[in-house]
């Protein structure tokens, strides 16, 4: 099966026109850019909560989205597992509540959660409300809820922005430790954040993605940065 994420699309705002071409593989994918430059807007696209004005999106063989001929999926048929910069679950249910409220909706099943809840390591916390989770717990739950309905794609917006380093560190580890086999989408602003976790790169800026590429791309672009910034690395 081909888990590829395929994505391009034209998007006219009166101030700016946000375009690019998107080739998301297996393992992590990274959306790297400064504040404005059309992160959210792509990520919106992918998810279905925007239409472009011209686009063609393709996931493992379906078509999400194909302007030319009128094809529009709604985002629950896309089947993407979305983690938002907040995470978004619901106060008055428990952890395990939560996953399985998610699941149900998705039209998974619900009754491997306990199974999938020892997975990820979340038994000390599957009993908890939201309140009383930190927030790099919160954010670990959204992403095991976003998992539970076994998505195409695992789509990320700034999921870490909100989390101290430590917490950071400790939620990027939990991640890249999952292996995944689909493809993982991750918007954010931060070098460091791609640097621990791309495997691929896309840089954009001012609307349009100006350049992509593997690893090497990835400690390109943090050396360089370190370099403007007069820091020196201490690992
Ligand atoms: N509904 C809209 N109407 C007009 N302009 C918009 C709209 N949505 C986004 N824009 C513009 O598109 C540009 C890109 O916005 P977007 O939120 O995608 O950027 P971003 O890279 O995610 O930024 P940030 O990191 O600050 O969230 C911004 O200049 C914004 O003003």
């Amino acid at each position: 099966m081909d888990a590829k994420l395929i994505v391009s699309f034209r998007k006219e705002f009166p101030r700016i026109r946000i375009e690019g071409e998107f080739e998301f593989e297996r393992g992590f994918n990274v959306i790297l850019g400064p504040s404005g430059c059309g992160k959210t807007t792509t990520f919106r696209i992918i998810c279905g909560l925007e239409n472009p004005d011209e686009g063609f999106i393709r996931c493992c063989e379906e078509v999400f989205l194909d302007t030319r001929k009128d094809i529009y999926l709604p985002p629950q048929k896309r089947r993407l597992g979305v983690v938002f910069q907040e995470d978004n679950l619901l106060p008055h249910l428990s952890v395990k509540e939560n996953i399985e409220f998610a699941t149900r909706k998705a039209g998974g099943k619900v009754e491997n959660i306990d199974e999938l809840i020892e997975h990820f390591g979340l038994e000390a916390l599957k009993d908890k409300k939201p309140k009383e989770l930190s927030g790099g717990e919160k954010q670990r739950v959204a992403i095991v809820r976003a998992l539970a309905s076994n998505p195409r794609a695992l789509l990320m917006d700034e999921p870490f922005s909100s989390l101290d380093f430590r917490r950071k560190m400790s939620i990027m580890e939990f991640l890249k430790g999952l292996k995944f086999n689909i493809p993982v989408v991750i918007v954010t602003h931060d070098p460091f954040e791609t640097l621990f976790l791309a495997d691929k790169v896309f840089i954009m800026e001012k609307g349009r993605k100006v350049c992509e590429g593997g690893r090497e791309l990835v400690e390109g672009v943090f050396s360089e940065l370190l370099k403007l910034s007069g820091a020196q690395p201490s690992f």
